[in-house]
């Protein structure tokens, strides 16, 4: 093309680009979770969150804002700073744009101007329910329930908590009663909000749109854990567990687009994987967690079956509970890192090494209805596991009847 006709069209193709960006200016999707929701159910409203966003960008430039991790409830190792944390210490960023755009928050402050969300929405039940028992997906203004966790300053803005960043404030907060899938937000976001910046406090609120399917699948793919995460857990795995990915038929690609591996086509690391879920889960003295006793009895009759003469256990367990699982169970491995690693990886970044380790076992049980273990399960899933080494479940010592985890096959 000679050089005048190639300037007039990439002129055409300006000119259409900044057309379009004034009649669609970048929009920024924010949110939140219920506080005592733990990491790994915020890891599933993200996906829900990224499917919000999806439906929204068929019709603008919407990005969604990564809330930064910290203040959970679990996150109880003292004297380490646990507030403010990017994404990008837990999660490969790169991975996550992959999928849909994020940006950190830091990034969203920088880009938008200053420290304001303009309109928090905070998302409730209808205080009535399903009207005659009858499921019904609708989305309404109403007056708040419960009492606003927001309130105003001197100069009329909103403060509350946006993941202590105390300098941020809301220019307005309302409420809205919510039913159904994330996605029926979108009509309203996109026609009846002006707003640049929106916030949803209590995201979880709203369902999955496709719960397990392609696209269910895709986000969770993309939140590939970050890279010296995955080291970290690679070289434990290596150096106490005999466990490497070329023996394990586990090889990792960077690009997790590329990663279409075949059911069964993982042998995994020659130990077993185990999630003990304690503290909240007995204190609530529920039925399906078992003893100490009653989970090193299952344990050893997995060990033997499977022919594996490792274990490697992940837990939360107390000190004292712990002392007595190491007495029954001397043989367990489990990853402990030091004061100083744990200064540099936080809870979360353990967490994250925890679940790799027992990602990659020849054999997996986890704990009921814990979502730390349903992230297990998918990740296993995507390393291409047979679903019977997988979908495993302690049960209560007098538990009846024990139903096993549901296998949610991926889809590609
Ligand atoms: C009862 C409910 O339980 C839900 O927990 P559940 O689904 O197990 O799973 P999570 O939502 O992740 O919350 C449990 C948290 O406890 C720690 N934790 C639990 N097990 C382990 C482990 O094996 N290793 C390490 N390193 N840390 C562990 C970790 O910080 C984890 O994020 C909560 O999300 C809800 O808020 C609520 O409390």
């Amino acid at each position: 093309m000679e050089t005048s006709g190639y300037r007039r069209m990439l002129c055409y193709r300006m000119q259409a680009l900044n057309a379009c960006r004034q009649k669609h200016p970048k929009r920024y999707l924010l949110y939140d979770v219920n506080p005592p929701e733990g990491f790994n159910l915020r890891r599933d409203v993200y996906i829900r969150m990224a499917s919000l966003v999806k439906t929204l960008r068929r019709h603008g430039d919407w990005v969604l804002v990564l809330p930064p991790w910290g203040r959970l409830y679990h996150w109880q190792s003292p004297d380490i700073h646990q507030t403010r944390i990017p994404w990008g210490e837990f999660f490969s960023l790169t991975s996550l744009q992959g999928n849909v755009p994020v940006i950190e928050y830091e990034e969203f402050i920088a880009e938008s101007g200053g420290p304001f969300i303009e309109q928090v929405l905070v998302l409730q039940n209808y205080a009535e329910g399903w009207t005659d028992g009858k499921w019904e997906e609708k989305v309404d203004e109403r007056p708040c329930v419960e009492r606003l966790m927001y309130s105003k300053d001197k100069q009329g803005y909103y403060r509350g908590w946006f993941w202590g960043y105390e300098e941020t404030r809301c220019v307005n907060v309302t409420c809205l009663s919510a039913q159904g899938h994330a996605s029926i937000l979108a009509p309203l976001l996109q026609n009846n909000i002006t707003s640049t910046s929106v916030m949803l406090d209590r995201a979880e609120t709203v369902l999955h749109d496709l719960y397990a399917g392609k696209d269910y699948w895709n986000t969770r793919r993309s939140m590939v854990f970050a890279k010296h995460l995955r080291l970290l857990g690679d070289e434990f795995r290596a150096m106490y567990l005999n466990s490497t990915d070329e023996q394990d038929q586990t090889v990792y690609n960077e690009d997790w687009t590329l990663i279409k591996n075949k059911l069964s086509s993982a042998r995994g690391g020659p130990y077993l994987g185990v999630h003990l879920r304690r503290k909240d889960f007995i204190w609530g003295h529920r039925e399906d967690v078992p003893s100490l006793k009653g989970a090193v009895k299952k344990i050893r009759s997995l060990m033997k079956k499977n022919n594996l003469d490792r274990v490697f256990v992940a837990t939360d367990a107390d000190d004292e509970e712990l002392a007595e699982l190491k007495r029954m169970l001397p043989e367990m491995t489990r990853f402990e890192p030091t004061w100083e690693d744990l200064e540099l990886l936080k809870d979360g970044g353990v967490a994250i090494i925890d679940q790799w380790i027992c990602a990659h076992a020849r054999y997996f049980i986890g704990t009921s209805v814990s979502t730390f273990s349903f992230r297990i399960h998918e990740e296993r899933e995507i390393l291409g596991f047979d679903p019977k080494t997988t979908y495993n479940r302690f049960c209560g010592d007098s538990e009846n009847v024990c139903e096993q985890p549901t296998h949610w096959k991926i889809v590609y």
